[in-house]
C-alpha cells in the first residue's frame, strides 16, 4: 500500500501497528523514530521495523505515511521536529486519545502540500511500550477519523484503507464530539478507576491486606485500567480538560442522588436505575462490543510499563 510507513513512538499502539503492517505487507518500508534509546534498542530487539533512528526527521524523510503514536502532550513538539522533512503528498495521522488539542498542536507545524488527518484507533490495553503491542489490537475494533474541513477526499480514502487492512471498522466524527464522546465512555471510566484504586489504598492500613485478598470482587476489573502508563493520562486530562470536567461533574452529581436514596432506603429508585443499566449492558453485548483482548496479546505485553 505505501512504500514507506514512518512510525513515531513505538510503545503499545506503535508496535501493534508494526507487527499489523508487517503481517498484512502494507509498507516496503518501516521506519522507526522514538525518543529514547533504550525503546528504539528495544524495538530493534524486537524487529519492528526496518530502519531506526532517535532523529524523527530521518525517520519521515521520503515517508508515503507518517504515524505518531505518543502521548498527546508531545504531539506538538514531534510535529514541529517532522514539518521540515515531510514530503509533499505525504498523509500525516495520529491515534491520539484526545482530537481538539492534538490538531491544535500540529496543524500549526504542517507545511502546504501534506495531508493531515487524525484519528484515534479505539483499542488498548493496560500496558505500553514496545514489548506490549501486537498484530490483532485493531481487529473488529473502532477506528475513529476526524478530518478537517479542508481534507483531501482521496487522502481520506487512502487512510480507511489502511485501517480496514489493520482490521478496523471506521467511524468519521467532528474532533470536538470525538472528545466529549471519548470523554464519557473511556476517560471518564479511567478517572473512576484511579479514585477508587486510590480510596481502596488509603484504606488498606485499615483493612490490611484484604484489599488484595477479595479484589475478585469488583475491585479487579477497576485495578487493570488504573494500572495503564501515567504519562499517557495524565496528557489526556490536560488536554480533554473541559469535557472531562463537564462529565466529572454529571457523575458527581448522579453519585450524590444515588447516595440520597441509599440513605432514605429508596429501594424502587435503586432497582430502577440497575435495571436501566444492566439494560445497556445488553445492548453493548448484542452489538458484539464485549470481545476481551486476546490473551497472548496479554502474555506478549511485559505490562511494566516500560520506560521510554
Ligand atoms: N494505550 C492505549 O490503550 C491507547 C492509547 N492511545 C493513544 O496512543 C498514543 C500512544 O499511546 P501508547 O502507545 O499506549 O503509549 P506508550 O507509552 O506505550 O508509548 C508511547 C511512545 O511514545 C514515545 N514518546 C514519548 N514522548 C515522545 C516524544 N516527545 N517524541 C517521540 N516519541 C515519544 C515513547 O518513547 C513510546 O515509544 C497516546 O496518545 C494515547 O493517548 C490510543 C488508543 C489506545
Ligand atoms: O484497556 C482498555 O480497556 C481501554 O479502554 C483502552 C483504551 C485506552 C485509551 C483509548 O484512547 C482507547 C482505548
Amino acid at each position: 500500500m505505501f512504500g514507506r510507513i514512518a512510525l513515531i513512538g513505538i510503545g503499545l499502539i506503535g508496535s501493534s501497528l508494526a507487527h499489523v503492517i508487517r503481517r498484512e505487507g502494507l509498507a516496503g518500508h518501516v521506519a522507526v523514530s522514538t525518543r529514547s534509546e533504550a525503546t528504539l534498542g528495544r524495538a530493534r530487539e524486537l524487529g519492528l521495523g526496518d530502519s531506526y533512528t532517535t532523529d524523527p526527521a530521518e525517520a519521515v524523510r521520503d515517508a508515503d505515511l507518517v504515524i505518531v503514536s505518543v502521548p498527546v502532550g508531545a504531539s506538538g513538539a514531534v510535529a514541529a521536529a517532522i514539518s521540515g522533512a515531510l514530503k509533499p503528498g505525504a498523509i500525516i495521522t495520529d491515534v491520539g486519545s484526545t482530537k481538539r488539542s492534538v490538531i491544535d498542536q500540529m496543524l500549526p507545524h504542517m507545511p502546504e502540500g501534506v495531508h493531515f488527518i487524525p484519528g484515534h484507533p479505539i483499542a488498548g490495553t493496560e500496558y505500553s511500550g514496545p514489548d506490549a503491542g501486537f498484530a490483532a489490537l485493531f481487529t473488529n475494533r473502532w477506528c475513529i477519523l476526524t478530518p478537517l474541513p479542508e481534507t483531501d477526499p482521496e487522502a481520506l480514502d487512502t487512510l480507511k484503507t489502511f485501517w480496514r487492512a489493520c482490521g478496523s471498522d471506521i467511524d468519521q466524527m467532528d474532533p470536538d464530539h470525538h472528545d466529549r464522546v471519548l470523554a464519557v465512555v473511556s476517560h471518564l471510566p479511567q478517572l473512576i478507576s484511579y479514585n477508587i484504586v486510590g480510596t481502596a489504598s488509603d484504606l488498606e492500613t485499615v483493612t490490611e491486606s484484604e484489599v488484595i485478598k477479595y479484589s475478585a470482587s469488583g475491585f479487579r476489573d477497576f485495578t487493570r485500567l488504573a494500572a495503564s502508563d501515567p504519562t499517557m493520562w495524565r496528557d489526556v486530562c490536560l488536554h480533554n480538560k473541559e469535557a472531562i470536567l463537564e462529565m466529572l461533574s454529571r457523575f458527581s452529581e448522579d453519585l450524590a442522588s444515588m447516595q440520597r436514596a441509599i440513605r432514605w432506603e429508596d429501594g424502587k429508585k435503586l432497582f430502577d436505575l440497575f435495571t436501566r443499566t444492566r439494560a445497556i449492558r445488553k445492548s453493548i453485548i448484542e452489538a458484539g462490543q464485549d470481545v476481551e483482548m486476546p490473551d497472548f496479546g496479554r502474555q506478549a505485553a511485559r505490562g511494566d510499563g516500560s520506560k521510554s
